[in-house]
């Protein structure tokens, strides 16, 4: 069993629950996090979920790297933009080899058409799109059991 998953949110994201709420809804991005990590909490069985945001690709970049130095089993990851343009950030998830989930809040695919195409997700475990934040919920719960 996944003992530790990462949780990645890319840029804007941070200002979630803040603008665009028919969009993007009103829960905070801090909100999101402390939910993911209660659901681990919550087995009670030692499992964490580590939380990262961040606007710029290399970081997440490097954050994807560190990822695989510190054990963690299972990623969840809302690349927001970079989804659709990060070769980069798709490299860094194939090299750790650590399986991982694409999120997006929004139905991409009811979007505009540069929102269909996704670096990720055909190395994804699932993509979850649509569903507003549970799709954290759902993806979360996933990877501790995986
Ligand atoms: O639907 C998703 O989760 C997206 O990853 C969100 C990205 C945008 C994140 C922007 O988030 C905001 C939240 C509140 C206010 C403004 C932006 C968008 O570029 C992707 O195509 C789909």
């Amino acid at each position: 069993m996944v003992k530790k998953v990462l949780l990645i949110n890319g840029p804007n994201l941070n200002l979630l629950g803040t603008r665009e709420p028919e969009k993007y809804g009103t829960t905070s991005l801090k909100d999101i996090e402390a939910a993911a990590q209660n659901q681990a909490s919550s087995k009670e069985d030692g499992s964490e979920v580590l939380v990262y945001q961040n606007n710029t690709e290399g970081f997440i970049i490097d954050r994807i790297h560190q990822a695989k130095l510190e054990g963690v089993g299972f990623i969840i990851i809302n690349a927001g933009a970079y989804t659709h343009t990060s070769v980069g950030i798709r490299d860094a998830l194939l090299g750790t080899a650590i399986p991982f989930i694409e999120v997006h809040i929004t139905n991409v695919h009811q979007r505009e058409p540069f929102r269909h195409q996704s670096y990720l997700s055909d190395k994804a475990v699932a993509v979850i799109c649509g569903l507003g934040v549970y799709g954290y919920t759902a993806s979360i719960e996933y990877a501790l059991n995986y």
